[in-house]
């Protein structure tokens, strides 16, 4: 059996060799003609798979070890019984982390209490739910949009987007790239709401880049500058708008899910689902295959105010100005396209908070609630 897998997926050979020969490549340089004789093939997000890949191709199985699915066509591989997987909330907590750092550095970059903020979150599925529930645990007011939720479990505790926009003074957008439909969500912050945002918003996008209208983004920062945003996805990556990026204050090349433990669940469970189309029995159990962190423990051993100790403990895990100088860096060098690729193909190891355990002594263990709340192992003692 040959798989035709993007180069960019971690532990490949432990998924996937034991089915059979691994034949490797960047992701956005997969093409028709690399697919005549593979029977899967195993992408990315950044992999269009339609008609022009497919067409020719004796392939049975798709599998993308991502979230987002906006880059398959599913009516075409249904057409074609040709199998198909992806890895729903493989990489969920890991944008949460993205979101909360990113928050916890604009916050204490501006002057203002993080705590103290009403946050909207527009799309709550794994990501929003799981961001909607760390945040409210943290004593944070939240908002939170999810038509399709509404419609399905009742209208209480959602709100529409425009009383939300009206609500919150940070916004997170967590929605999927839809383009047609009664809830679409291209576009979905356009000219209009952008405008409507109050001075002072903080808006951030770990979604898709096409569900904010970029360049009214851009005149909005670029005129009257009294909003701010966060942008981890774009329009037309990787060749994205350099004037955007310029304005906003964290600029991260789509990695807000790029933590081990995230890219090797998506592998681990695309591996599943290959296995369950063969029936194969599935591979090794996902502990096996995520190794432990570097920082496993961290001791704090006297109180500290509750966001100084987040930031502190964020930071000792993930640090979103990284992320945001290395791509300025490699732009610099590269240009953007380049860069923004380049980054992502060489990012550094990242792990999720959950890995860490943090140790409280003395009158640090008030800070129990908020550390647990944030996403870490606590100890007291
Ligand atoms: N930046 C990154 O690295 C990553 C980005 N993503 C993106 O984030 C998206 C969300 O991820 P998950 O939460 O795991 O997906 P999900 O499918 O679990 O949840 C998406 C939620 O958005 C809601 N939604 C759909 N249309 C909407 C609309 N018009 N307005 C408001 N809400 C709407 C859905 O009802 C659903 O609850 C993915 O589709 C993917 O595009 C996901 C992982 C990593
Ligand atoms: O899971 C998703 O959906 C994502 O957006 C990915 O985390 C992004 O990763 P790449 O596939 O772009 O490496």
């Amino acid at each position: 059996m040959k798989l035709v897998i993007d180069a960019n997926i971690p532990a490949a050979d432990a998924c996937f060799g034991g089915v059979g020969t691994l034949h490797r490549l960047p992701g956005r340089e997969i093409r028709a003609a690399d697919l005549q004789n593979a029977d899967a093939l195993i992408v990315r997000s950044i992999t269009q798979v339609n008609r022009a890949l497919l067409t020719d191709s004796p392939v049975r199985f798709v599998g993308t070890c991502t979230i987002g699915t906006d880059h398959i066509d599913l009516d075409y591989l249904k057409e074609r019984n040709i199998g198909f997987a992806s890895a729903p909330g493989c990489n969920a907590e890991a944008v949460v982390d993205y979101v909360l750092s990113s928050l916890l550095t604009v916050s204490e970059r501006e002057g203002w209490p993080l705590l103290e903020r009403t946050v909207g979150i527009v799309g709550a599925g794994n990501v929003g739910s799981r961001l909607q529930r760390r945040l409210q645990a943290l004593g944070v007011a939240v908002r939170v949009c999810d038509p399709p939720r509404a419609e399905q479990e009742g209208a209480s505790g959602f709100v529409s987007l425009d009383k939300l926009i009206g609500e919150s003074d940070v916004i997170c957008l967590h929605t999927p790239l839809v383009k047609a439909g009664p809830h679409a969500t291209y576009q979905l912050l356009n000219a209009q709401r952008i405008n409507e945002l109050a001075p002072g918003t903080l808006l951030l996008n770990a979604g898709r880049g096409d569900c904010i209208d970029g360049l009214a983004l851009r005149s909005r920062l670029a005129g009257k500058g009294d909003i701010t945003a966060v942008l981890d996805v774009w329009e037309d990556e990787p060749d994205i708008d350099a004037g955007l990026r310029d304005l906003v204050a964290l600029a991260t090349p789509h990695i807000a899910g790029h933590s081990l433990d995230g890219k090797l669940r998506g592998t681990w469970m695309i591996q599943k689902a290959l296995a369950a189309q063969l029936n194969q029995p599935s591979g090794m159990p996902f502990s096996e295959l995520c190794p432990p962190p570097a920082l496993a423990t961290l001791t704090l051993q006297s109180a500290l105010p509750v966001e100084e100790a987040l930031r502190l403990c964020v930071r000792a895990v993930y640090d979103v100005r990284r992320d945001h100088d290395a791509l300025q860096r490699q732009v610099t060098h590269q240009g953007i396209a380049k860069g923004f690729d380049s980054c992502r193909a060489n990012y550094p190891l990242r792990r999720e908070f959950a890995t860490l355990t943090v140790f409280l002594e003395n009158d640090a263990v008030s800070l129990q609630p908020s550390l647990q709340a944030a996403g870490f192992q606590v100890r007291c003692g």
